[in-house]
């Protein structure tokens, strides 16, 4: 991933752009050959000879990427990135071509098509560029690479000799208006990669794997929208949880609860402006009645999140539908008001400016909660299924009131404290009666089921219960028998449509296996949780990003890439095991409180 806090795209070992989306994460895209086949969009630049040794790397502390390729004639690097737009309204992606050693004969074909795939744009060469338009879309091409030109590609072959150096500049800008001159874009790198470099410098963590854990922190800052300070769960769609499968999701926008975890992710590292513009991103998309908050919104907060289908896109794998939208935007999902208080006090606790403000809204968001808590709801997985009384959302409400009070009693916030603790008490009975399953020792996963769920490994880290009490063991211990295979953990099993409304497989989930690693090392289990956390970091990619899902048989990513959900569990776990390694209490760091037993 390449990425410009705008949007970000996706590049290809072979030198092909597959994936991008301008000008936000969200807008529609214009390579989509991910999804579907190289007519669909993407610009490939790499050497002509397939047999080509390629290495990559990301240039140390950046978002830019650095492919090289090796040849029996020389070496070459292609240096891709994207920018962030200093002017209204232009966006680029920039690759660089150096010669290394020798000379390698190069190749570039570009593919533009608007509307994901859909719209093949004018072209018109004029000022000594490219010029491509579709719609409410232009872009301009400028490179001094000679090109060869149709209506359908543009393509050339050409040498690079050591020390030579040729740029290619892809501008975004409104159809409608004439963009500005080009910018340098070899000042655009060197300042590029000092803007990276400084963010980096912020960072505070020097724990075990620290550079997994830089990695991911760069991972989600390029994950974010800074022009609002929203966070997008990753910047694709449709990516398949099960190749040739139907669990294909648009995640290009702004999940709470996946945000709010990112956030403990950032602040705990150091940024705390990151904590801060997300959090009045969040006051603006959440403003209104709370019973209206919803989980998920657009980058800029919108409501409408209509999901719909591309019926022209094959699809990754031919993993069919391709969609736009999330139809989870209108769930009921109540763990996110745990996740919203908790961040509250979290954020008052690391002493983020202006919280007073919030405290009228957290208390609205009690008043509805005191009503809502008792509603089924679709839990943290979203399921497409009946609603139901999910265990995790519970516990989350629990959360909520547990952090209300906490905030009143250690801030001097004025509200009905006695009222807060009642309801908080009489959601702990509940879940312990209702929630647990005496006959197998375990947490269920929705009142009166009879499995487990891997989101229930978050008890300790929640301070619902401590690690070492009886029923956490016997859940975890649960969890290990029934959804810890082949070294991952899967995150309840899928072996009926009843479990999720979904037909089909899915992968491992990555941040339970994280959560499994956390739940352990609470508990004193730091042997197993070292080896399982440093088995789980060599599932990423060549460049340390992960997706959201991974398969041990076919030792393959799955699922939408890179995913904030994972990266911020990578941190998070690090974190956790820095602090029991250092002797450091894990409260306030990824642990929202330290669970006492009842
Ligand atoms: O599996 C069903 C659901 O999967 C997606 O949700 C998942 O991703 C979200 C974003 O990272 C995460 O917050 C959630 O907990 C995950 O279950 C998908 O977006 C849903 O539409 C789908 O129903």
């Amino acid at each position: 991933m390449i990425g410009s806090t705008h949007s970000a795209a996706l590049v290809h070992r072979s030198g092909a752009i597959e994936w991008l989306c301008l000008p936000r994460f969200d807008s529609d895209g214009i390579f989509v050959s991910l999804l579907g086949t190289s007519d669909h969009g993407g610009w490939r630049l790499g050497a002509t000879d397939e047999d080509a040794r390629v290495s990559r790397r990301y240039l140390p502390d950046t978002l830019i990427l650095e492919t090289t390729v090796e040849t029996n004639t020389g070496t070459a690097v292609v240096i891709d990135f994207m920018p962030p737009p200093a002017r209204d309204g232009v966006h680029e992606v920039v690759r660089i071509i150096r010669g290394m050693k020798g000379r390698v004969s190069m190749m570039t074909d570009l593919r533009v098509r608007f509307n994901y795939g859909e719209s093949t744009p004018w072209v018109e060469e004029r000022e000594g560029a490219l010029f491509f338009i579709a719609g409410s879309n232009g872009l301009r091409l400028s490179t001094s690479v000679p090109l060869s030109v149709d209506h359908l590609s543009q393509s050339a072959e050409f040498e690079i000799v050591e020390g030579q150096e040729i740029a290619a500049t892809l501008d975004w800008f409104p159809s409608h208006e004439t963009p500005p001159l080009p910018r340098d874009p070899f000042a655009l790198l060197r300042h590029n990669e000092a803007e990276w470099r400084r963010w980096m410098e912020e960072c505070t963590y020097d724990g075990p794997h620290v550079d997994a854990v830089r990695r991911s922190l760069l991972t989600l800052k390029g994950l974010t929208y800074a022009p609002t300070g929203g966070i997008v769960a990753a910047p694709t769609t449709s990516l398949p949880e099960h190749p040739g499968g139907v669990r294909n999701w648009d995640y290009r926008y702004c999940w709470l609860r996946d945000a709010i975890w990112t956030i403990h992710a950032f602040a705990q590292s150091g940024y705390r402006q990151e904590a801060s513009d997300w959090r009045w991103w969040l006051m603006r998309a959440t403003a209104g009645a709370p019973a209206d908050v919803q989980i998920m919104y657009g980058l800029h907060g919108e409501r409408r999140l209509i999901e719909t289908e591309l019926d022209h896109l094959p699809g990754y794998e031919n993993s069919r539908p391709v969609r736009l939208g999330n139809g989870a935007h209108d769930q009921l999902q109540l763990d996110i008001y745990g996740s919203l208080l908790g961040a509250f006090n979290a954020a008052r606790r690391a002493g983020i400016a202006d919280m007073d403000k919030a405290w009228s809204f957290e208390c609205a968001i009690a008043d509805c909660l005191l009503e809502r808590w008792r509603e089924p709801d679709s839990g943290l997985w979203e399921v497409r299924g009946p609603p139901r009384h999910f265990v995790y959302s519970k516990m989350m409400c629990w959360l909520a009131f547990d952090r209300l009070i906490a905030s009143a009693e250690e801030f001097g916030l004025d509200g009905p404290v006695e009222r807060w603790r009642a309801e908080r008490n009489t959601i702990h009975a509940e879940i312990c009666e209702k929630g647990f399953d005496t006959a197998s020792n375990s947490f269920v996963q929705y009142y009166g089921a009879d499995r487990v769920d891997a989101a229930l490994l978050q008890i300790p880290l929640l301070g619902f219960l401590p690690a070492d009490d009886p029923r956490v063991r016997g859940t975890v211990a649960r969890v290990e028998a029934d959804l810890l295979r082949d070294g991952v953990v899967y995150r309840y099993l899928t072996d009926s449509e009843e479990a999720d409304g979904l037909p089909g497989d899915e992968g491992a989930f990555l941040a339970c296996s994280f959560w499994l690693v956390d739940a352990w090392l609470l508990d004193g289990r730091r042997g197993e949780a070292v080896a399982l956390f440093e088995r789980l970091l060599t599932y990423g990619n060549d460049l340390g990003l992960f997706a959201e899902e991974y398969d041990p048989g076919s030792r393959r990513l799955l699922g939408n890439f890179p995913q904030a959900f994972t990266h911020f569990a990578l941190v998070n776990t690090a974190h956790l095991l820095a602090a029991i390694d250092g002797g450091r209490s894990p409260v306030d760091g990824i642990v929202w409180r330290q669970g006492r037993r009842r």
